[in-house]
């Protein structure tokens, strides 16, 4: 047998209550009668399993039409279904209008009564899919921190999900300021490690010499200066996750030893004999292109594939400027919230600045941009600093020929030696400061017999 469904009967009319509740027991209802709204009222409160009311419209002081009111104010998933006395049309018409899902004019037929139930529970269900599937999209406009709700972001959005819950190692690509970090910590906050450390670190701010001891610790006297043990970044992590932000500058050095910790999860620290057991999750990002650097021998091949288990891409800003209002918003609260000042409004021109505009740092632009304007509150310095922005992003993007054009072969030769020179002969350097790959500026040198 089917439980029966809990149903609230709100009738003051001793007589007709009794009746109505007759019927309702013998299509399976379990009635909760009440005789006024206040009744009704105090009923709801102490069953929270009525999830159906039929109710009059006409109750002594009060009518339906606050009883319909308090329902809808509460966001309760509850069907209502009025009863209105013969005629009387324009109460219908109000009730349906505050949110009933059907009424019936008395006097009514028991058959009528149980299908403009049904239709009631099916409005009821109707809504309650309604408001999950907005609680839903409104949790994939944020995730952790990030903030997103193009279809790119859906993405990135599915695999950090999806693999938080690992200890999958995650390369993290992306221009600069598309929130790699932010989705690093992401990773972290929503995977079992959440309440141990998050170590983030710029490998790019190490200086070489120290990023062996810095990352996996020395012991004393291990090089100069090293007066006492140090504990390396990666012990610090240990049960936690770490985060090598840059880890495109690491030297083949420090990458061979950050193999061998991925694979084998041992560090030895400076000056160190024994191998340190860690458990540690490495998450990295990098927005050169590493696999270019695996090709010009600058980054080791067996190391990126261990990186990059599951590749995690930020697409930039200027992708998804659907996304841009809704960023704009966040970072006004933020920074009105941080400085204690009200959040300016933007005018409608303003708003279309900065969603045409192209946001070459992406994100943290945005950011720095709305944060100065919730400071300054000044329109147009701020539309300013944008046109220059792009303008001079434009000029740096283009090289400008001289008028009188150039000896293509000189200017070739001129910049591999002023390499060459800047960086004190080291030819893996100074093919890194022309962007070109080893082998081409080897090939290069010898072109210009500069060997
Ligand atoms: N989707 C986002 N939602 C909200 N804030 C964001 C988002 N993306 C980036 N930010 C904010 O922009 C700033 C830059 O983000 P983050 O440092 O994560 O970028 P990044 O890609 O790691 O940059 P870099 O490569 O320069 O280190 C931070 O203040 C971050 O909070």
């Amino acid at each position: 047998m089917i439980k029966p469904q809990p149903i609230l009967l709100v009738e003051d009319d001793q007589a007709q209550n009794t009746l109505i509740s007759a019927m309702l027991n013998a299509a399976n209802y379990q009635v909760y009668s009440a005789f006024s709204v206040e009744d009704a009222i105090v009923t709801l409160k102490s069953h929270a399993d009525i999830e159906l009311i039929f109710t009059d419209w006409k109750l002594g002081n009060l009518s339906g039409m606050d009883l319909i009111k308090y329902v809808r104010a509460q966001q309760k998933h509850i069907g209502i279904v009025v009863a209105t006395a013969y005629g009387s049309i324009e109460h219908a018409v109000e009730a349906i209008e505050l949110g009933a899902d059907d009424y019936l004019s008395k006097p009514f037929q028991r058959q009528e009564l149980l299908l403009a139930l049904a239709k009631a529970n099916k409005a009821n269900q109707l809504r309650l899919a309604n408001q999950q599937l907005s609680s839903q999209i409104s949790e994939q406009n944020q995730l952790v921190d990030i903030i997103g709700h193009a279809p790119c972001m859906q993405k990135v959005f599915q695999r950090i999900e999806r693999v938080s819950a690992t200890s999958a190692t995650v390369l993290i690509s992306g221009e600069s300021g598309t929130g790699k970090e932010l989705a690093a910590r992401a990773l972290h906050q929503l995977s079992n490690r959440s309440k141990q450390p998050f170590i983030a670190i710029n490998c790019g701010a190490i200086p070489e010499n120290l990023a062996e001891s810095e990352l996996f610790g020395a012991l004393k006297g291990a090089y100069t200066g090293a007066t006492q043990d140090k504990l390396g970044k990666f012990a610090a992590a240990n049960k936690g996750t770490i985060f090598l932000d840059e880890v495109a500058e690491l030297s083949l050095n420090v990458q061979t030893k950050l193999l061998r910790l991925l694979q084998e999860g041992v560090v030895t620290p400076v000056g160190d004999t024994k191998e340190h057991n860690i458990d540690v999750r490495v998450l990295a990002a990098s927005h050169k292109n590493l696999q270019q650097m695996v090709r010009d021998g600058l980054f080791r091949e067996d190391l990126y594939y261990r990186l990059n288990v599951v590749p995690l891409h930020m697409p930039p800003l200027r992708e998804r400027q659907e996304d841009i209002p809704r960023l704009i918003e966040h970072f006004l609260k933020r920074f009105s919230q941080q400085y204690g000042i009200e959040a300016p409004q933007l005018s409608s021109t303003l708003l279309k600045h900065l969603l045409n505009f192209n946001w070459p740092g992406n994100v943290r632009q945005l950011s720095n941009t709305l944060e100065q304007f919730v400071l300054l509150q000044d329109e147009t310095e701020l539309k300013e600093n944008l046109t220059n922005t792009a303008n001079s992003a434009q000029t740096n993007a283009l090289f400008t020929l001289p008028s009188e054009g150039l000896n293509w072969d000189e200017f070739e030769k001129d910049c591999l030696q002023q390499a060459l020179n800047r960086e004190g002969g080291n030819k893996t350097q100074a093919a890194k400061l022309l962007w070109i790959s080893y082998k081409q500026f080897l090939y290069r040198l010898e072109k210009h017999n500069l060997n």
